[in-house]
């Protein structure tokens, strides 16, 4: 976060849908604001609004009360043309356009500067060409948008976002069809994108993980329609995190920042220890096997793990016995053998 001025600012917005006279308020008293520079992820679980908040940001959708400021203009007050250098959207699902070329697409960009038939000068080439960049899309450039993948398809549509140069850029779920190492780079180039061109960047996104550790900050839309900002770091600690997301299957561990499947017992039979990175995936296996981990050094099992040239070792130690193993398999076996009636073994 930092003390920069707002660009996009809300005042005591309500958003959601009007039918036949009818108001379905998704959520209310928003109070919110965007900074140059910052990169915001907006979460929430499904149904939550995310949508909803960003189609009302960019004007796609009316409020049902209150203001929203860009740039010290209302909303409202913005012409087409005026707003379209003021904020980009990027949506995921809708994505139309399908005869272009990448290279079309990334140019009509440039559309808010242009007109549709302006020819485009010195400066839209520029802007162009660094979007091409700063995306990673050389190679797709003469494709049409039909005969790409969804993942190329999300990066051509952020190129174009970046080419049309507005302070704020809005992405709904731009990470949705990318695989892992595609859905971090983008969170790091927006991340960046945000601190070096000091533009605006909210996002919406299911990836927890990442957003805990990119974004500038987080807004956390809860199913009761309200909306809690901050520091993510602040809003693990306060519980505010954990809380939005809560479920009865699941917790959220705030030391590591992690969500944790299976608990640790009181009455287990199974005490770990050892280095941070094996104690870390033995723990997971043997939790999904459904053998259960002790808070406690006095359980009956002690498992010493230990860092491996081959990646894994470690010694059981059972009723004065010691099992070595290396491999996280061989420890599964071997603890099927010793409690043979835990875990999946006993329901088999
Ligand atoms: N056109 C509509 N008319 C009435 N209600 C709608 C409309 N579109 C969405 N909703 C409702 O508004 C609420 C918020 O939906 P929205 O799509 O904003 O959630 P979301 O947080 O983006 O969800 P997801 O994570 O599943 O994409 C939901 O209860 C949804 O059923």
């Amino acid at each position: 976060m930092n003390n920069h001025k707002a660009i996009v600012e809300t005042r005591s917005l309500a958003i959601g849908y009007r039918s036949s006279g009818a108001a379905r308020t998704v959520a209310t008293g928003l109070n919110i604001q965007l900074r140059a520079g910052n990169m915001v992820c907006l979460l929430g679980s499904n149904g939550a609004g995310k949508s909803t908040l960003m189609r009302t940001l960019s004007g796609l959708q009316p409020a049902l009360s209150g203001e929203i400021m860009i740039d010290d203009r209302q909303l409202g007050t913005l012409k087409p043309a005026e707003l379209a250098q003021k904020l980009s959207l990027v949506l995921t699902d809708r994505i139309e356009a399908g005869n272009l070329t990448a290279r079309e697409v990334v140019a009509l960009g440039r559309t808010p500067y242009t007109g549709w038939l302006g020819s485009l000068t010195k400066k839209d080439h520029f802007k162009i060409a660094q979007s091409i960049e700063q995306t990673g899309i050389s190679l797709l450039l003469d494709r049409h948008m039909h005969q790409l993948s969804d993942g190329e398809r999300q990066k051509v549509m952020l190129a174009r976002a970046l080419a049309q140069d507005t302070p704020v850029i809005l992405l709904d779920e731009p990470t949705a069809h990318l695989d892992l190492p595609n859905r971090v780079e983008m969170m790091r180039l927006l991340h960046t994108l945000a601190r070096a061109t000091r533009k605006a960047i909210l996002l919406s996104t299911h990836e927890l993980d990442l957003a805990l550790q990119t974004a500038d900050e987080l807004w956390l839309m809860h199913p009761d329609g309200t909306l809690l900002a901050g520091l993510p770091e602040d809003l693990v600690l306060s519980g505010a995190f954990e809380a939005t997301f809560a479920r009865n299957s699941f917790s959220f561990d705030r030391a590591t920042g992690t969500f944790i499947i299976h608990q640790p017992l009181d009455n287990a039979q199974i005490y770990l220890e050892g280095p941070e990175g094996p104690l870390f995936w033995a723990k997971r296996a043997l939790q999904r096997e459904g053998l259960g981990i002790s808070r406690y050094r006095d359980a009956p099992c002690l498992i010493r793990v230990a860092d491996a040239k081959n990646g894994f070792e470690a010694e059981i130690i059972f009723q004065n016995q010691t099992f070595k193993v290396s491999s996280v398999q061989a420890l599964i076996v071997q603890m099927h053998l010793l409690f043979p009636s835990h875990g999946r073994s006993a329901a088999s």
